[in-house]
């Protein structure tokens, strides 16, 4: 039932106190993510990634702060329906000229949910639908900074417009020579603009806010020409001397969907109207979800609500039914999917084989290690669930009777919220971008025998491992089906249970046989600790196939090496910071300061 009074001023004050919960943590997340700058024109490294890592916990803290003064001030658990219904209805008013209105009402959400029973999770009481909206959005103050600006260059004065967009963002650093990667970045873009004729709308959108992460800062915007769009980002890094370079020009979408790749660490980026970014970064990568492009920005529970959105939609329009996913099935983790959507469920099992030493708690901490981690573009990220109820109808007989049997603590089937409909319950779940197995894309490429595929797939398999290595993680199991092939080929990892961090492995090499009965001994037997780890025995498990050997040993041979782990653990140890280039390196532009072999011959 609709009130016709806002009557009670409880709900005035609870519904105030809510967003100033939200706008302090709006605030403390901006300035954070604000920070960045500062800390990458001082090539603070570590502090950058400190940050990065401490800012995914800001939400939590603040929900928390909100909640405990919702109760202490208001008895909020104790207050009546009517009043709870005219909490929203104030709060949807406070909002009507506020910047953040998508994240307010998220956080709305997370406060609510933790004071009220489930019963009270309908439209009604929660934002189930948004209800301010976010189109046109700007901030009218005086000083405020648009969310994008737009140049106008002509075919003469784009050397300048490119030094001026840089300019713009004021870096207090200085950069070792703009004018000369200007240059770069004009060749660059006159490889897509020549032979182009400049239509009277011609221009070059840029957002007004840098994204940092890690070591980089990135301009991000698109050039329109007539009917036509090119996004574009320009990485700036310092270079070996300290001083800034623009060290690539990346194009189009396919590019900047690597570089904003649910595989990597969340950007820091000062922004007053997030959802006008969203709006922006969606026309250059229309493909990508919301949810992703919020959780790239660092919004990650915007991100979690969006997805939830789409996925309760996605569900109403189709009708296929959730299986045990395609490959070899986990033996701590139960996946499984929706043939129809582009996610993976999984939960962790209750009972694991013996060889699996490990509890519920310590695979979540790795979970929520891999979350807080760079991921370097290795590593899918996850969505975390608690309580997800789904359709009965839906669910494959044999997937339920899986989960009755490896995880039933995790398991509740009921008609829990009474509409005669009896649904699956799962406690507790991760959510993450569906890949394809490397087992299965190696298998289908030996089956039709591709061997470029296979070639492709496992020099990548063996530069993941390399790039997860340089972020100080050992994958732990390095079986080609703990891999999955993303849409772009890219080998990402996806089984968490057993990462560590390099700095707490001991990389050795196995020990010279002490007499013919060692050698001959099938079972191990020199002392092994807990973090001893021995290279050289991967090969049997990775090498089986005669082709795949061939490639590896050639490309990735060192990895079966103790000393190269070894030599990486200590460049850790002594403090260095790695470099993630989200792009190839032939795209970058050091390439043409320096003299190409090919060039020397001549
Ligand atoms: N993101 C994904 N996309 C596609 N399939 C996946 C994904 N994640 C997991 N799978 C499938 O589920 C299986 C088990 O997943 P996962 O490796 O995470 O479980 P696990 O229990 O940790 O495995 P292990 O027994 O190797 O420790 C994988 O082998 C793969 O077939």
């Amino acid at each position: 039932m609709f009130p016709q009074r806002l009557d009670s001023p409880q709900a005035y004050d609870i519904a105030k106190a809510m967003l100033d919960g939200f706008n302090r943590h709006y605030r403390l997340f901006r300035t954070e993510s604000a920070r960045a700058k500062h800390r990458f024109e001082t090539a603070d490294w570590h502090g950058q990634q400190r940050a990065q890592r401490e800012r995914i916990q800001f939400y939590d803290l603040r929900v928390k702060e909100a909640t405990l003064r919702l109760e202490k001030e208001f008895k909020a658990g104790e207050q009546p329906m009517e009043v709870w219904q005219q909490v929203k209805l104030h709060y949807i008013g406070l909002l009507i000229d506020h910047h953040q209105p998508e994240l307010a009402e998220t956080f709305f959400n997370s406060v609510t949910t933790k004071i009220l029973h489930r019963t009270y999770f309908h439209n009604d009481f929660i934002f189930v639908r948004p209800a301010v909206s976010t189109e046109y959005i700007e901030n009218d103050e005086p000083a405020a900074t648009p969310t994008y600006r737009a140049y106008y260059p002509t075919a003469e004065t784009m050397h300048e417009t490119i030094v001026r967009i840089v300019d713009n963002f004021r870096l207090g650093r200085a950069f070792d020579n703009l004018e000369r990667d200007a240059s770069f970045v004009l060749e660059a873009m006159s490889g897509r603009l020549a032979q182009v004729r400049l239509r009277a709308n011609f221009q070059i959108q840029v957002l007004s806010s840098l994204f940092f992460r890690n070591k980089g800062a990135y301009v991000v915007g698109k050039i329109i020409n007539g009917f036509n769009e090119l996004p574009f980002a320009l990485p700036i890094l310092h270079n070996k001397s300290g001083k800034l370079i623009i060290d690539a020009c990346l194009f189009g979408e396919d590019d900047l969907q690597a570089l904003f790749s649910f595989a990597r660490a969340y950007f820091m980026v000062d922004m007053e109207v997030p959802a006008a970014y969203v709006q922006f970064l969606r026309s250059l990568m229309p493909r990508k979800p919301r949810n992703e492009i919020y959780n790239a920005l660092g919004l990650a529970k915007q991100g979690k609500t969006l997805f939830y959105r789409d996925f309760l939609y996605h569900l109403k329009h189709s009708s296929d039914k959730f299986r045990i996913a395609p490959g070899i099935k986990g033996m701590v983790m139960l996946v499984f999917d929706l043939p129809s959507f582009p996610y993976v469920f999984k939960l962790i099992k209750d009972y694991y084989p013996p060889q699996k030493d490990t509890t519920r708690e310590q695979i979540q901490g790795k979970y929520l290690l891999v979350k807080q981690h760079d991921r370097v573009g290795r590593m899918a990220d996850t969505l975390e669930y608690s309580e997800v109820a789904f359709d009965r109808a839906r669910f494959d007989e044999e997937l339920l009777a899986e989960i009755q049997k490896f995880a039933p603590s995790q398991l509740e089937i009921s008609d829990r919220d009474g509409d005669g409909m009896e649904e699956v319950v799962i406690k507790h779940l991760y959510i993450e971008r569906r890949m394809i197995p490397l087992n299965i894309y190696l298998q289908e490429a030996f089956d039709s025998n591709a061997h470029e595929q296979i070639e492709r797939a496992v020099i990548e398999y063996g530069n993941a491992i390399k790039d997860l290595v340089a972020a100080n993680i050992f994958p732990g199991d390095m079986l080609w089906k703990n891999f999955g092939v993303t849409r772009n080929g890219k080998v990402v990892f996806y089984d968490y249970d057993e990462i560590e961090y390099i700095t707490t492995c001991n990389f050795r090499k196995v020990p010279e046989a002490r007499n013919e009965e060692d050698e001959l001994s099938g079972e191990v037997w020199y002392k092994v600790g807990p973090h001893d780890i021995f290279p050289e025995t991967f090969g049997p498990f990775l090498l089986g196939n005669d082709a795949v050997k061939e490639v590896f040993l050639k490309h990735h041979g060192d990895l079966l090496d103790p000393e190269f782990w070894q030599k990486h653990k200590e460049r850790i140890q002594a403090g260095h910071v790695h470099d993630v280039f989200p792009y190839e390196r032939d795209k970058r532009f050091v390439r043409k300061l320096q003299p190409q072999p090919e060039a020397a011959n001549v």
